[in-house]
């Protein structure tokens, strides 16, 4: 994967400055230069010429430091507020137009300069604390199985068509969401689906998006240190399920938050739900060799889904999507026979080894909440005849009042921990696994069978190498993420290599 698609950009006739200063309320300080704008960008050095630079006043500095670079990649004009004005020294043939808020107007700039690309490609948008990446990788493969082709935009990857490139974040920029919009239409890509982070609605990352339809998977304490308040968090989920955003809903009711939403929403819902009333039910959930096999109750008619993923979890995200799919008037025969085949997002529940006379069932996995952790590790249980261990960490410079809750839940839960680091970032290592440890301790005071690793690496390795085929060892929190980053700097890591050398390890023993 490269980021080509990312650094591609769409044939548009675009907009004169004075057209986009009067559909975004900017008072023009001064035009200067020739011809439309055909480009809206928030990142000075991803600003090509005849773009506009929306200059942000931003959490940690201001986009107008970094004008100057706009304006030698080739800007058009440059958007910013009075403080931005009066950082830019000089702009020689460039445009510059006042707002108030410079964020709040990348969207709808964004969305008119591309020219409305979401009027012709249907966008889907996937949001909850867990399941975004997993619902929306399959709910993209239901599209494609119903249109010949579809887009993704998630936390792995942005997707259109065949063509792919590494996601920088859950949700892009909305200058940049518009431009790949713009792109799919230019591709003939009929249909996205992209998650939608809690970050991103409140910080008008979907603005200018008009979603076809927008589902709910759940609402879990994770980000707190961003939106303070659980029901602060809600609001911003809550925020695309309005019709200004979206022309309806699915929301899974599973959690009360799910209920409350569905209750209060004014557009168009269809509730789904694992085993209580719905509009769609999930029920006779079962494992098979093969994943997973489920029956969706719709009203009189009784659809059995059988996908090739593995755990009751998974069994909310695929009702999402089926949701999404039926809402959207995708026929169940489309449905049945792409969750036949569904691949799942790299690095959620993703199987590395399964169990044999050899090797212990290994799996690498996404879950970074107290919430995840307890699910996956109550679904591994089931699947475990001999002892559960997991391997796990918390990030630095996040969230950090869920790392005592991870502790606790993984020495109720699991037989060994491994206790180790995840993305310490700007953090000191042993702190984060301090804090960890003081949630075990809590629930397993004597310490029986857990182990402080210094290193992931070396963790996960002796993990792997003191399982027995009976047991099952899981390492959660990086899924596919190929860095570690410590201290500002991504060293190149995957769960995935490390477990393959360890599983190898085992088999020269
Ligand atoms: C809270 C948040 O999301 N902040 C993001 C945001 O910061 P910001 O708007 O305050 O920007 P800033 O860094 O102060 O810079 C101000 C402006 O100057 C511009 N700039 C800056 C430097 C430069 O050289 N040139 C330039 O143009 C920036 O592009 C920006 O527009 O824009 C920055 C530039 O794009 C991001 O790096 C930064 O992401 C931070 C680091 C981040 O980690 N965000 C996370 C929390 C996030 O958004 N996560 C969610 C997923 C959550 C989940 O797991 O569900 C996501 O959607 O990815
Ligand atoms: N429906 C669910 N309920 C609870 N936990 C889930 C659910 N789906 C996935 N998980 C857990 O959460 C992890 C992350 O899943 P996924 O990447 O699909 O979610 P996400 O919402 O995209 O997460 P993020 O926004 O942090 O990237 C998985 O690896 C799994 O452990």
């Amino acid at each position: 994967m490269t980021d080509e698609l990312l650094l591609r950009r769409p044939r548009v006739f675009g907009l004169s400055v004075w057209d986009l200063a009067s559909a975004i309320g900017a008072r023009v300080v001064r035009d200067a230069g020739e011809g439309p704008v055909t480009g809206v960008s928030v990142d000075s050095a991803d600003t090509r010429a005849g773009e506009a630079f929306i200059a942000i006043g931003g959490f940690t500095t201001h986009g107008a430091k970094y004008a100057g670079q706009a304006i030698t990649g080739g800007a058009r004009a440059i958007i910013t507020d009075v403080q931005g004005l009066d950082l830019i020294d000089d702009a020689p043939g460039v445009a510059l137009l006042e707002v108030a808020d410079p964020r709040a107007v990348v969207g709808t700039a964004a969305r008119l300069v591309y020219g409305d690309p979401a009027r012709d490609v249907q966008v889907i948008g996937v949001t909850g604390t867990n399941g975004k990446t997993t619902t929306s990788t399959i709910l993209s493969q239901i599209l494609a199985r119903a249109h010949g082709e579809s887009g993704l935009f998630g936390t792995v990857e942005v997707r259109l068509g065949q063509q792919t490139s590494v996601s920088p974040r859950t949700t892009l920029e909305a200058s940049i969401v518009q431009r790949l919009l713009a792109l799919a239409r230019e591709d003939h890509v009929p249909a996205v689906a992209m998650e939608v982070s809690s970050h991103a609605a409140h910080l008008g990352r979907v603005a200018g998006v008009r979603f076809a339809a927008v589902g709910f998977i759940n609402l879990q304490h994770d980000h707190l240190d961003y939106h303070r308040t659980m029901e602060s968090y809600f609001e911003a989920k809550a925020t695309i399920f309005t019709p200004e955003y979206a022309e309806r809903a699915v929301v899974c009711v599973d959690d009360e938050w799910g209920e409350r939403l569905a209750a209060r929403c004014e557009i168009p819902v269809l509730t789904v739900a694992t085993d209580k009333p719905a509009d769609l039910v999930a029920t006779e959930i079962t494992s098979i060799p093969a994943g997973t096999r489920f029956t969706v109750i719709d009203g009189e008619e009784r659809h059995v889904i059988e996908m090739p993923l593995t755990s009751q979890i998974m069994v909310q995200n695929a009702m999402v999507a089926i949701g999404l799919a039926r809402t959207l008037g995708i026929d169940w025969q489309d449905v049945t026979d792409a969750m036949a085949t569904v691949s799942p997002a790299p690095g959620r529940m993703q199987v590395v080894a399964a169990r044999s006379e050899r090797y212990p069932l290994v799996m690498v996995d996404y879950a970074h909440t107290a919430e995840a952790i307890e699910a996956i590790l109550t679904t591994l249980r089931e699947l475990t005849p001999g002892e559960l261990t997991i391997v796990f960490g918390s990030d630095g410079d996040r969230d950090r009042v869920k790392r005592p809750d991870l502790g606790r839940v993984a020495a109720r839960l699991a037989d060994r921990l491994y206790v180790t680091d995840e993305n310490p970032r700007s953090e000191d290592p042993a702190t984060i696994r301090a804090e960890i440890l003081a949630g075990v301790r809590e629930v397993r005071p004597n310490m029986a069978g857990v182990i402080e690793g210094e290193t992931r690496r070396q963790a996960l390795t002796d993990a792997i190498l003191a399982a027995g085929p009976r047991d099952t060892v899981v390492v959660t929190g990086k899924g596919a993420e190929p860095y570690q980053e410590i201290q500002g700097v991504k060293h190149p890591y995957n769960d995935v290599p490390v477990a393959r050398e360890a599983l190898t390890q085992r088999e020269d023993a």
